[in-house]
């Protein structure tokens, strides 16, 4: 693919820009895991990033989040530098993630995971409670609302009381996906959100994906081709760490470089859910 990564969709101009990563590059040891690594996320639209296993997909995530540092390179959150934050400071950028697997509290009810979720609206809420501080009933009522609207959207809101524990896989992961769209985050980072659900999950899955696109822009990092292929407005295929190519799914899925690139690699055991 000729095009440029560090170009802004130019399907769609009217877009804002959220995220830019500008020639990303990091290194563990003598390893490049992204090397000059450009991408630019619209709101309103998903994201895939895609690659054989080993390509800097989840150090480009991780690199967002704040886990890892690059050596060279810069992001930008709203056309501001986004260059010390951490983990933590996502929430308050407007920054969710979903982790591979589930990571649900398992001493927690599902409303109450997803109230941690939401805390990032809470001037006195969720911890408060955690910790018996006298706090506002207005707030905890709106929080509450907002929370079980969430699950009420993804379907799970029958299972507000129940514990993680009890609940099947799929279903957790829709609980996990509500947790991370209760802080209202204006970009979720989506991380292998297909591993383990059956292909009709996976289906609902991609309805709930495309209808995110109303009110926020989503990266998607998924080996799930299909999946991929369903919902994403571009996709950027890394391997080996470098960009070999971006465009819209037809354009990558065609791409001899990326052809090249999946017939190397060897096939993937099924996922097994875990917690
Ligand atoms: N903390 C680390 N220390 C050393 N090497 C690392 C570290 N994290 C990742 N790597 C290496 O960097 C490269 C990119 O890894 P990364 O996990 O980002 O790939 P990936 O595309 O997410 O792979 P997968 O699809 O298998 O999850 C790999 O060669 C990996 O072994």
């Amino acid at each position: 693919m000729s095009e440029d990564p560090t170009r802004t969709d130019p399907e769609a101009p009217e877009l804002p820009e959220l995220l830019r990563l500008r020639e990303v590059t990091v290194r563990f040891g003598g390893l490049v895991a992204l090397d000059a690594v450009s991408l630019t996320v619209p709101s309103g639209r998903v994201t895939g990033v895609i690659g054989p296993n080993g390509a800097g997909k989840t150090t480009l995530f991780n690199v967002i989040c704040g886990f890892v540092r690059p050596r060279r390179g810069e992001l930008r959150w709203r056309g501001r530098p986004l260059s010390r934050h951490r983990p933590h400071d996502l929430a308050r950028l407007g920054i969710a993630r979903t982790l591979q697997g589930v990571g649900l509290f398992p001493g927690l009810t599902v409303l109450e995971n997803v109230l941690v979720g939401a805390d990032r609206h809470a001037r006195s809420g969720f911890l408060g409670d955690l910790l018996a501080l006298p706090r506002a009933d207005r707030d905890e009522r709106a929080l509450r609302e907002r929370a079980m609207a969430r699950l009420d959207r993804l379907g799970v809101a029958g299972v507000a009381g129940r514990l993680p524990g009890e609940l099947p896989y799929g279903v957790r992961k829709r609980v996990a996906l509500a947790r991370a769209l209760a802080a209202e985050p204006d970009l979720l980072l989506l991380d292998e959100p297909a591993a383990g659900l059956s292909a009709g999950e996976i289906a609902e899955l991609a309805e709930l994906v495309r209808g995110l696109r109303e009110e926020l822009a989503v990266v998607l990092v998924e080996h799930h081709m299909d999946l991929v292929m369903d919902v994403c407005d571009r996709v950027l295929v890394l391997d080996f760490g470098r960009v070999i190519a971006h465009g819209t799914p037809a354009e990558v899925r065609d791409d001899p470089a990326v052809v090249a690139a999946y017939l190397g690699e060897e096939v993937r055991e099924p996922e097994v859910p875990g917690a």
